[in-house]
């Protein structure tokens, strides 16, 4: 197992090792067909099928390294790659649509804080110190008067590596900034359609997603938001393989594209057919195609997964027949 001397040939994709993102990432990796086995405990692993090392890192070492050249590709937040100040040596290659969360500024409820400005001068702990550092150099530059100013009073921002909501109740803090989580909207979208149809379904849904449960339960409301992030695929602005980087690239798009779409089949009357694919107008246009009673067609259509009860709802009102729905495993669009 001499990993170390099959690396110079391979691209370097680093991912998450643990945390939030690292189950979201194998599984888009699998996805794409990347074949990989790790070894316990060992944090970096061979593509079995592609040139590839996989690296496993902290979220916020991907950043540094993708930005620094160290590695080729990488998965973290676009929170980290803000943190690190990474944003002009990497390219943003793609949103992933998972890891969606705010990062945010919090105080307790029981405060009686409600505006950011009244959080000037007093003292913030967080563990993204360089992002808090500038949001609240703007925020006392705003509300901190002269003489405070010409004094040097600042906005007190102290580093903590984890566990950032407790510093409040422990007295560390006036206020914190960390990150709180959001459901998905097309999630919540669905779940609020299943459950306009079946009230008593899905009763346990949140709790696997991810909710600002933390905040709540920490007594803490959020006041103000710093940053809006999510998961993305970032490369190194020197790849030392580019089009094994644009290979990964679409593969990963394909696994996303999928995840978004399903495929819609159905008959419809000839003379239906236009109000029928203005529903179902697919990516480029519908696939159609005669049957051998030339009163009818048949459409085939890709269709965004969130909207496909609705449209499969309007295609019957308008006489459509036999509307199949298909999953689809992977694509290239
Ligand atoms: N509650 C959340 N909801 C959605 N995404 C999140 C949430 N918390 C963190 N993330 C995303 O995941 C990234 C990694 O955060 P996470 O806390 O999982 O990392 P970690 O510190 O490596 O793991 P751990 O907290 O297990 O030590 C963050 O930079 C952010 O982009
Ligand atoms: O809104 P929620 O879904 O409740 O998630 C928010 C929490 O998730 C993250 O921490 P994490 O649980 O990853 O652990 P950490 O405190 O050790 O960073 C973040 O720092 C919040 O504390």
């Amino acid at each position: 197992m001499d990993l170390i001397h099959q690396l110079p040939d391979r691209l370097l994709f680093a991912i998450p090792k643990k945390g939030r993102l690292h189950e979201h990432c194998v599984s888009l990796l699998r996805g794409a067909d990347i074949n990989f086995h790790r070894y316990n405990r060992l944090d970096i692993a061979l593509v079995k099928n592609l040139p590839i090392a996989l690296v496993f890192l902290p979220a916020p070492d991907i950043a540094k390294f993708v930005g620094e050249g160290n590695v080729d590709l990488g998965i973290t937040g676009q929170d980290m790659v803000e943190e690190c100040q990474v944003t002009d040596k990497i390219d943003k290659i793609l949103e992933l649509g998972f890891g969606c969360c705010k990062l945010q500024v919090q105080v307790p409820i029981k405060s009686g804080i409600n505006q950011i400005e009244e959080l000037v001068g007093k003292k913030i702990v967080t563990s993204f110190d360089v992002l808090a550092s500038k949001y609240f150099a703007e925020i006392d530059q705003k509300y901190l008067n002269d003489e405070d100013k010409a004094e040097g009073k600042k906005t007190k921002i102290e580093y903590v590596s984890g566990s950032v909501e407790a510093a409040c109740a422990l007295g560390l803090a006036d206020g914190i900034i960390d990150l709180v989580g959001e459901l998905l909207k097309i999630i919540l979208k669905k779940l609020i359609r299943s459950l306009a149809q079946n009230p008593f379904a899905n009763t346990n849904f949140f709790t696997s997603l991810e909710t600002g449960e933390t905040m709540k339960v920490a007594g803490l409301k959020a006041i103000s938001t710093v940053l809006e992030t999510q998961a993305i695929l970032i490369r190194n602005k020197n790849p030392s393989n580019p089009s094994l980087v644009s290979k990964i690239t679409s593969r990963i798009k394909g696994v996303i594209a999928a995840k978004k779409y399903v495929l819609l089949n159905y008959n419809v009357l000839r003379d239906d057919l236009k109000e029928a694919t203005k529903l179902t107008p697919g990516r480029q246009a519908p696939t159609i195609s005669p049957l051998e009673n030339s009163n009818w067609v048949e459409v085939q259509s890709m269709v965004g997964k969130d909207d496909v009860a609705e449209v499969m709802d309007k295609l019957e009102e308008i006489g459509a027949r036999d509307i199949m729905l298909f999953k689809i495993d992977n694509c290239r669009v």
